[in-house]
């Protein structure tokens, strides 16, 4: 099943082309790894997908649902962090989380704590939720940020450079967790990131870009035979600058 279609999609600011008709697939159960160098385009296309911009031309669908035509439906199935997760840092993650539970129209009244409590769980803040977010590694608030993404109970959770300022440590259980939520869930990812190697290891697809326009899209397996002996690294260098 395809949770993430691009068709055609452009946008312009003034006379500046920011993506240019750009077009790709995303099924059901992909971890998607998103690169580009920087300005490729990459959060503009991630605020198209998310709702948060119109497309200028072209269509967004989210498990079919155009993001433009049917708003509630498409981004009910999405969840994402996009810039970093804003929580109040003087409360805990948990009241932080039963504040933005009631924004989902779909879980009951009733249910909300068991949800937030579920998610935390999830996510392995349930030892540190009721500690104010202030206390919080940077790591725990990805994890914070997660665990929001996941109230709504997502099919698709877009990620937009996730491990930024992440120790290894942090790296690690980012990694361990989306691995989790897509093996165990069936939750699709789509990640933007510039760490190609932590994308190799947790990505079975990638979508290239550069100057909004798409370079490549494959499988991992794909594009390490087209690198041959060269590291994903090095090869994405030769890819833009050639
Ligand atoms: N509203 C806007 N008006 C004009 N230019 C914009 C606007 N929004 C983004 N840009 C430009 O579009 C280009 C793409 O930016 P974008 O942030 O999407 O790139 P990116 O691939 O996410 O980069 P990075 O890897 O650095 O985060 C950049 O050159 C940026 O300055």
């Amino acid at each position: 099943m395809r949770v993430l279609e691009i068709e055609h999609v452009t946008k312009k600011a003034g006379r500046r082309t920011l993506i240019s008709d750009m077009s790709f697939e995303i099924m059901q159960g992909d971890v998607c790894g998103f690169v580009g160098p920087n300005g490729a385009g990459k959060t503009t296309l991630i605020r198209m997908i998310t709702g948060l911009v119109r497309p200028g031309e072209g269509t967004i669908r989210i498990e079919g649902f155009d993001v433009q035509r049917d708003r509630m439906k498409a981004l009910g199935r999405v969840g994402a962090i996009v810039e970093s997760p804003i929580f109040f840092p003087y409360m805990s993650g948990r009241d932080n989380l039963l504040n933005l539970v009631k924004l989902h129209a779909s879980i009951p009244k009733e249910n909300r704590a068991a949800r937030v409590d579920e998610v935390l769980a999830t996510v392995g803040l349930d030892g540190r939720g009721r500690d104010k977010v202030k206390t919080y590694s940077l790591g725990m608030k990805q994890r914070l940020g997660i665990a929001q993404a996941l109230l709504g109970n997502p099919k698709l959770i877009i990620l937009d450079e996730p491990a930024n300022g992440l120790d290894p440590m942090g790296i690690r259980e980012l990694r361990n967790l989306i691995l989790k939520l897509n093996q165990t869930y069936g939750i699709t990812f789509f990640v933007s990131s510039h760490l190609l190697d932590e994308l190799q290891r947790i990505c079975n697809r990638f979508v290239i870009i550069k100057e909004g326009r798409l370079v490549w899209q494959g499988t991992q397996e794909a594009w390490l035979q087209m690198a041959g002996t060269s590291s994903l690294e090095d090869h994405f260098v030769e890819m833009m600058t050639t």
